[in-house]
């Protein structure tokens, strides 16, 4: 007798993976050098005012704005030059009336000073002497002491993911070393007779893995680090075997396929001989129904569908998320927009369907459309999808022009929870 199994909801999945699988956030110091693209374990805070010394946005010339209140273009006024600096220099020297300094962009202002006259403005009679034609004010071309930011502000928090425009911070701030999220670890085993290895050439009946590949693509993108164990074949005691050690050295392990109902899907035999906590078996969504995902001792098991789009989705919405949490965010899941539907979609389907999609722009509006052909066992849609496409289950099929929810795959801001209110369809 095949086993029946009883579909849940998407979101209650989620649900069950985010209340009962935890990785411990850990943290490491790492070089600025190797910063790029972790996350942050810690507030980023200005350890000082930038600038940290009030300096010329300028070209021009530092002068007292006083000496040039009778200026006009009839009556230019005369400074004489009593110096020069380029930035990264400081002018010690006094500036009495009727004196100016040479100043170039990021030097700092010398103390008798309080305005810049840009070089455009002012005329160079000879090396020691200038004109200038009209009046200004105190503060006039002076970029202050903390304009940018002050001394103790919280630049970027806890949890964010480090950009470029963060590692300018960082080094700013002379952060060269970081405390980031510690990546969690991922056992990665692909099961299946039929595997070749990506160098082997096609023989009858077999396929190359290509899932294992993708998965460690996924948890890369994600935030982790994946620790592919290897693929075995269909056999249930090499797969515990393989099970068993590999969740002795990993945060969590991911297997793909295997976790249907067929004579060589072992996974649910393999979870039965661990003793582990099924937390689900059947998803009420389209790939990816058969996704299993269960807790061994403190540790979770995902069991990944083998059908490629299947396996794909699966990992985005149970394993990105705790991926994510280990690493601070408190924005873990794949962040929603509502965009316009591009095609009719008018197959119908009981359970909800996340076709892999891609979005654009047309006309200042988000439209997305399907990637490809949407079956669970298709590749080919994976390699243009940025995002999927939330279909909820029903009667009815969805045309062209209808607002659908949508999650999107790149996006580096994610969501905290995008699975209450995903409305069916909304004109
Ligand atoms: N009688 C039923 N049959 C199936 C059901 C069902 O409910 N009743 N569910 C179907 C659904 S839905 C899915 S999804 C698949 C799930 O299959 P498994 O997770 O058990 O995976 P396998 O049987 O091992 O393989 C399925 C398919 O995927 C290919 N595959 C496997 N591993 C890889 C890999 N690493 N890289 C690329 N492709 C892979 C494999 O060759 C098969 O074609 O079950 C349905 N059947
Ligand atoms: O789990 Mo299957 O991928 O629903 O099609
Ligand atoms: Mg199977």
């Amino acid at each position: 007798m095949v086993e029946k199994r009883k579909p849940i909801p998407v979101e209650e999945a989620v649900q069950k993976v985010m209340e009962h699988t935890v990785v411990h956030p850990q943290t490491e110091m790492v070089s600025i050098d190797e910063s790029y693209g972790r996350f942050l374990a810690e507030d980023l805070l200005a350890s000082h005012d930038v600038p940290a010394f009030d300096r010329s946005p300028y070209d021009g010339f530092a002068i007292r704005a006083e000496d040039t209140n009778e200026a006009n273009s009839e009556h230019p006024i005369s400074f004489e030059v009593v110096g020069e600096i380029g930035a990264g220099y400081v002018f010690e020297g006094e500036v009495k009336p009727f004196q100016a300094v040479r100043i170039m962009t990021g030097a700092p202002i010398p103390t008798d000073c309080n305005a810049v006259v840009m070089l455009e403005l002012t005329k160079e009679i000879s090396d020691k002497k200038i004109e200038i034609k009209r009046a200004f004010k105190d503060g006039d071309n002076i970029s202050y002491q903390g304009e940018d930011t002050k001394k103790g502000t919280v630049l970027v928090e806890k949890g964010t993911q480090i950009n470029p425009g963060v590692v300018a911070l960082l080094a700013t701030f002379g952060y060269h070393q970081v405390t980031v999220a510690k990546k969690p670890v991922i056992g990665v085993i692909a099961t299946g007779s039929e595997l070749l290895d990506v160098d082997e050439p096609l023989a009858p009946g077999k396929i190359r893995n290509s899932n294992a590949y993708m998965i460690i693509a996924q948890i890369e993108r994600a935030g982790g680090e994946a620790l592919y164990v290897g693929k075995l074949d269909d056999d249930l005691e090499a797969c515990l075997n393989a099970t068993k050690e590999a969740l002795s050295k990993v945060d969590m392990l991911i297997t793909t396929g295997g976790v249907s109902v067929g004579d060589y899907d072992y996974v649910p035999a393999i979870l039965n001989d661990l003793g582990a906590d099924v937390l689900f078996n059947k998803v009420a969504m389209r790939p990816g129904s058969v996704t299993t995902v269960a807790t061994v001792g403190e540790k979770a098991f995902y069991g990944l569908s083998g059908n490629p789009s299947a396996c794909y989705v699966g990992f985005e919405l149970f394993v990105r998320p705790i991926i994510r949490r280990s690493l601070f965010c408190t924005h873990p899941h794949l962040q929603k927009v509502t965009a316009t539907l591009g095609v009719d979609f008018p197959k119908v389907n009981p359970f909800m369907r996340l076709v892999r999609a891609r979005v654009s722009y047309v006309d200042g509006a988000l439209i997305v459309s399907p990637s490809g052909v949407d079956k669970s066992g298709i590749v080919s849609s994976l390699g243009g999808a940025d995002c999927l496409l939330l279909l909820p289950g029903g009667t009815r099929g969805y045309q062209k022009g209808m607002s659908v929810d949508v999650l999107l795959l790149e996006s580096t801001q994610g969501s905290e929870w995008p699975w209450n209110n995903i409305v069916p369809s909304y004109r």
